[in-house]
């Protein structure tokens, strides 16, 4: 064992399950201590609105603000853009057309038909009036997720775009701001956490109340939107980053440790997992861990991620590694691997694939054009990407012509009565033929 850093697992150790289990749910952020304190920051935005969004915000962000301080004007996004530095600028907006060009592709048309019968069915597609961003900012500030929340929802055509981002310290994020300027955001809050999701959910004087939230955040914001859903629509659970990384000997061990890294440093909840089935070649892994982890800026945060929530795990071979990957449902999934098309069809449960060596989770988290909001926390077994779709909503159309209706209510007709609703079997029959 070279590595000090991460833990090392085999999938035929006699306690692995266990282990294993203990390093998934460790990022998994159930944690009854935050849920109870959620629960309160959501009662007291609940009832005493803009007064405890202040209060919190001020608590929780280091601030010392005032409640005009929490709503940012349109006339600061357009300053932070024009005082971007140029090279800064066309990133951000080259990162946007392709967020963009990727996300019309999502877009769901309505649809009709008129079945043998003569009846008119389909499905109408129709936008949110009002969505909520949440952008994260406690630890780290996310332009990169102003683009792919915003983006979709104006690509679907959403009413108006409400965002928030924390803003620690009273420091505004420049490069937030120019994000939300490039992707045309129509309100933005200077509020975050769990009391930014209580705001959007049930509007308060300042915040208006939003149909669905969308956008990640650390566990306080998943809980809140765990708990705030039913009342508002929510995207889904994106919570810490997580990599999983399937390997062979044809990787570069050290392009494989700085991937691990890239999500360690997001958080020190991140989760970074390596499989191979090549035990000299998770040697390799382990020895470039060491060697360059301290050279990483956020080597503190780095280790913490990789020894609460990080292992190289070694497997027999490609069908225990592909049993794992829909175990663990990442977040991320890089197949490193000389043929990873020849992997791909067994992966059930992730949220991005990334194929080969240089398709690196970083390239997909800015720029490649999929959206880098993606669920976690093994979530990946039952939900998607965000996208367009999930600021479209669908209503059914049923258009029925008096014959239509005569076949239709014979049907229905004999349903109701088999149910008891003699109301409903009325309803019906008053449609048939005399
Ligand atoms: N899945 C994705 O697409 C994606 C993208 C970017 C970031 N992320 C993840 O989002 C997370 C961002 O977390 P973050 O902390 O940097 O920012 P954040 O905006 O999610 O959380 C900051 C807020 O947390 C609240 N908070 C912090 N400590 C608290 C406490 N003790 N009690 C009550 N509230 C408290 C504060 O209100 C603060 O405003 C990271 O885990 C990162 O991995 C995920
Ligand atoms: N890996 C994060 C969750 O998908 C996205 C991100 C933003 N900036 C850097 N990375
Ligand atoms: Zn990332």
């Amino acid at each position: 064992m070279t590595s000090h850093s991460i833990n090392r697992l085999a999938h035929d150790d006699h306690d692995f399950d266990v282990r294993l289990e203990a390093i998934l749910e460790r990022s998994e952020g159930n944690d009854p201590a935050i849920e109870g304190r959620v629960r309160e920051i959501i009662a007291g935005v609940r009832e005493r609105g803009d007064d405890a969004l202040l209060e919190y915000t001020n608590r929780y962000d280091r601030r010392q603000a005032q409640l005009a301080d929490l709503t940012i004007p349109q006339a600061a996004l357009t300053a932070a853009l024009d005082g971007l530095d140029a090279e800064l600028r066309a990133a951000l907006q080259d990162a946007a057309d392709r967020v963009r060009r990727y996300h019309e592709k999502q877009v769901q048309q309505s649809w009709r038909y008129v079945d043998d019968d003569g009846i008119e069915l389909g499905q109408q597609v129709t936008p949110l009036d009002r969505a909520g961003v949440y952008v994260p900012g406690g630890k780290a500030a996310y332009p990169s997720s102003v683009l792919m929340n915003v983006i979709p929802a104006r690509v679907a055509g959403v009413g108006e775009v409400v965002m928030v981002v924390p803003t620690p310290d009273d420091q505004r994020n420049p490069l937030v701001l120019a994000a939300a300027a490039i992707a045309g955001v129509d309100r933005v809050f200077a509020i975050g956490g769990a009391q930014a999701v209580a705001a959007l959910a049930y509007g308060t004087e300042l915040v208006p109340r939003v149909d669905k939230i969308v956008g990640p955040g650390n566990a306080y914001v998943a809980m809140a939107k765990r708990l705030v859903f039913g009342r508002v629509g929510i995207d889904m659970i994106a919570g810490p980053s997580e990599v999983l990384i399937v390997a062979d000997a044809s990787a570069d061990p050290d392009w494989v440790a700085m991937d691990l890294f890239a999500q360690a440093e997001h958080d020190e909840l991140a989760s970074a997992i390596l499989i191979t089935a090549d035990a000299d070649f998770a040697e390799r892994v382990a020895a470039s861990i060491e060697r360059l982890l301290p050279e990483m800026e956020r080597a503190e945060i780095i280790a913490t991620a990789l020894r609460d929530n990080g292992a190289i795990v070694t497997v027999a071979d490609a069908d225990a590694a592909a049993a794992l990957v829909n175990r663990m449902a990442p977040e991320h999934l890089e197949l490193a691997l000389a043929d990873p098309e020849a992997f791909l069809p067994r992966v059930r449960h992730a949220g991005a694939i990334f194929l080969g060596h240089y398709s690196a989770e970083s390239l997909g988290d800015y720029c490649a054009g999929p959206n880098h909001v993606l669920p976690t926390s093994r979530t990946a077994r039952f939900s998607s990407p965000l996208g367009v779709y999930d600021f479209q909503k669908r209503s059914s159309i049923i258009g029925c012509n008096a014959a239509g209706a005569d076949k239709l209510a014979q049907t229905a007709s004999v349903l109701a009565r088999g149910e008891g609703l003699t109301a409903h079997a009325r309803s019906a029959e008053y449609r048939r033929k005399p």
